[in-house]
């Protein structure tokens, strides 16, 4: 049976206003990261509001390979025994990480500080994904890496005899790289040094410092980080609530800003620096965006995002502002649509290479759904209208974003607006049909071929 049999078509058409409040699950970046400092931790992590999606299932399947504990209670609290610093044990089967990129890069730099042998693999998707970004600077450590060729999984690693701690310049603007060379040098004695040319997301640095790490960044003048951490610390258990992911809630903000008369609350969604550029982007695009109830939740600020619907006009998106927003472009391109004059996006090479080539499929979908759009190497630029024809197919090539992204187009498109698959959202918003058919959007299956 071909993959194209297991395929789900989803139909999205135009609704009337979309109205109420939802939360968002967790945050995907914050709940790998939590069940991975759990696994290496000693004493139990909990975990409150842990995304459930299938790129964290593997996470907590990857820890549990490695000997971790990690169980959900009735109440949805997750709990993680720890095995200590250093004391990962050697998994028994070949570590199938699906569709996560974050997922199986961060386990990667923990497998590379242990002296054992871990082979990982992952779907059609993820082993096609660039994998050197991750094995340069760990083998520059001493990690021992065979992988297939290209530097594609699957590979496996095995960490070295002698560590060499580094200095490393990250190459790429990529919080995964980052995190993977953070995450391994916790293991080896010495100071390793991140040199972080253009910021990314900061939760690895935030949750090592909250479990004890020692790590310390420092910023200079000209916006360089630099994350300096030395190995062999032990880190304590914690208690960790995770917010909700802004990068989900970029769906329901989106749709609630394109669909006219709309008003949509999008609660304890996640506010951290260097992770709102959408929302910076729609407010300067003219969305009526309001920001109440901002709090702390588990050391990150968290507050509710109202949108109503908006008129918007084309921006260019500057460029430096790509890593707070990687995720997002594919949902603002389609914000652009229905905003008039040009949106630019440009600098954004990086999405080539996410579940799908992110550029190519926006592109296609977006120009087979009528709307006037260029591609370049790196960047998207589109030419908005108050109403987008819609009516066209597209496919989603394994990837949640492209899939649902293109429903979002549907609710405001003339015409509606069908995916091939819907089922690669469930890798990091399970919910997401049934929190937007509560706000009002109307979807449908539809036969396959
Ligand atoms: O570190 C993380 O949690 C993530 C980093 C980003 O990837 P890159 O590091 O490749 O930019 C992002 O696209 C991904 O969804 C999550
Ligand atoms: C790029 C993404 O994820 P990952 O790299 O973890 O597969 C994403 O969630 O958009």
């Amino acid at each position: 049976m071909s993959t194209q049999d297991h395929r789900k078509p989803l139909r999205a058409r135009a609704s009337g206003p979309l109205k109420g409040s939802i939360r968002p699950p967790g945050d995907k970046s914050i709940s790998h990261r939590a069940l991975m400092l759990g696994a290496l931790a000693i004493g139990e992590t909990t975990v409150e509001g842990l995304l459930e999606g299938e790129d964290v299932l593997a996470t907590a399947e990857a820890m549990r390979a490695f000997g971790a504990t990690v169980i959900r209670d009735d109440g949805g609290v997750w709990h993680v025994k720890g095995l200590g610093v250093g004391g990962l044990l050697e998994p028994d089967k070949v570590i199938d990480y699906g569709n996560a990129g974050t997922g199986v890069r961060l386990a990667m730099g923990l497998a590379g500080s242990h002296g054992f042998a871990t082979t990982f693999t992952g779907d059609a998707s993820l082993v096609g994904r660039p994998m050197g970004r991750i094995f340069e600077p760990l083998r520059r450590m001493g990690v021992q890496i065979l992988a297939r060729s290209g530097d594609r999984l699957p590979a496996t690693i095995e960490g070295p005899e002698v560590p060499v701690p580094i200095e490393y310049r990250v190459p790429v603007a990529s919080a995964q790289v980052k995190s993977a060379v953070l995450l391994a040098a916790l293991n080896f004695s010495g100071t390793t040094t991140v040199i972080e040319p253009i910021p990314t997301r900061d939760h690895t640095e935030r949750m090592l410092a909250a479990f004890g790490a020692a790590i310390e960044t420092t910023v200079a003048d000209d916006g360089v980080r630099t994350i300096a951490i030395d190995g062999g610390a032990d880190l304590q258990a914690q208690k960790i609530v995770v917010p909700g992911d802004p990068s989900s809630a970029a769906f329901p903000i989106v749709a609630a800003a394109i669909v006219e008369g709309s008003d949509v609350t999008v609660e304890n969604a996640l506010l951290n620096p260097t992770r709102i550029g959408l929302i910076d982007t729609l407010v300067e695009m003219g969305a009526d965006i309001t920001i109440d109830n901002r709090r702390s939740v588990g050391g990150e600020e968290v507050g509710d995002v109202r949108v109503r619907g908006s008129r918007m006009k084309g921006v260019a998106v500057p460029p430096e502002r790509a890593p707070s927003m990687i995720d997002e472009y594919p949902i603002l391109s389609v914000a652009a649509a229905f905003a008039e004059g040009e949106t630019r996006m440009e600098g954004i090479g990086e999405l080539r290479v996410k579940e799908s080539d992110r550029i190519a499929m926006m592109v296609a979908g977006l120009k087979a759904n009528g709307v006037d759009v260029d591609e370049g190497p790196e960047s998207i630029v589109v030419r908005g209208s108050a109403r987008p024809a819609g009516g066209a197919t597209v496919a989603t090539s394994l990837d949640h974003r492209i899939a649902m992204s293109f429903l979002i187009l549907g609710l405001g498109a003339a015409n509606p607006v069908t995916i091939d698959d819907e089922s690669p959202i469930a890798t990091s918003f399970p919910a997401f049909r049934d929190m937007m058919t509560g706000l009002g959007a109307r979807f449908e299956s539809v036969d396959g071929d």
